[in-house]
């Protein structure tokens, strides 16, 4: 029997769905690394200028991301007492929210990065992996993981760093990520920035270009942003 208490829960109910699809309103389009077009930015006029028909996408991606916060549960005092848990899982148990959640991410990468786009999806063992080659495969490029150490092949890059709770050991594999490519690090959960601080260093040890960082949500009152520095931070949900 679970001693777990009962989770704090969002509104998740199927008739809080959208009619529409957003894979059907924004179906899938890989985006070249190796394009070489000069042509303006979706959302964006010839010269670079927002344009009125951004503005149903941002509304859009605003009506997306207060749906994925609804379907996040809490669970206070797991793993340890003190912690407040979020839990993402529920996040990939209704196709629909999960559908929700790539083009959400997607379309932030779409609108942070615009035609400037991530050679790489990096993702973090192990929530980062749940969402990190679903959204490189839609916009076709590579994923990598960051493995905890011992998990991976052949020869690696080794990372040290310290979490909410505990301390690890963090690797990628050597031919993961050619010199000069550009990355985006994934992951569900910024906690203290330990784990993404980690991966960060692993994509510099292999000579990678490190994009920014793109979390689903932010635990707050950590500062993990702190560690990361200078590097652009983006928390999907923080504003939902
Ligand atoms: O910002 P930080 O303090 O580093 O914490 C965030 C990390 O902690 C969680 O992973 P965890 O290490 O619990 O592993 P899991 O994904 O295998 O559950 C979460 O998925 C992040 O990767
Ligand atoms: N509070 C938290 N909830 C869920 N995952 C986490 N990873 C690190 N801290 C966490």
């Amino acid at each position: 029997m679970s001693s777990q208490p009962a989770p704090v829960t969002g509104s998740t109910s199927s008739s809080d769905l959208p009619v529409t699809s957003p894979l059907a309103a924004h179906p899938a389009q890989p985006i070249s690394s190796t394009s070489t077009t000069t042509t303006a930015t979706e959302g964006q006029d010839a010269e670079g200028r927002q344009s009125t028909a951004a503005a149903p996408r941002s509304s859009e991606l605003a009506g997306w991301k207060m749906k994925l916060k609804a379907a996040l549960r809490h669970f206070p005092d797991f793993p340890i007492k003190g912690i407040d848990f979020v839990d993402i899982m529920p996040l990939f148990l209704d196709p629909s929210v999960h559908e929700t959640l790539v083009a959400a991410l997607d379309l932030q990468i779409r609108e942070l990065y615009s035609e400037n786009a991530p050679d790489v999806i990096v993702g973090l063992d192990a929530r980062g992996f749940l969402f990190g080659p679903g959204l490189a495969l839609r916009r076709g490029v590579s994923f990598a993981p960051v493995r905890k150490k011992g998990k991976l092949p052949g020869p690696c890059v080794t990372a040290e760093y310290q979490k909410e709770y505990g301390v690890d050991l963090f690797q990628m594999q050597n031919d993961a990520i050619k010199p000069g490519q550009k990355v985006l690090i994934v992951d569900d959960i910024i906690a203290t920035g330990g784990s993404a601080k980690a991966a960060a260093d692993l994509v510099k040890q292999l000579g990678g270009e490190i994009m920014g960082f793109l979390f689903i949500l932010e635990i707050p009152g950590l500062n993990g942003r702190e560690k990361l520095e200078s590097i652009q931070t983006t928390i999907l949900l923080e504003d939902a």
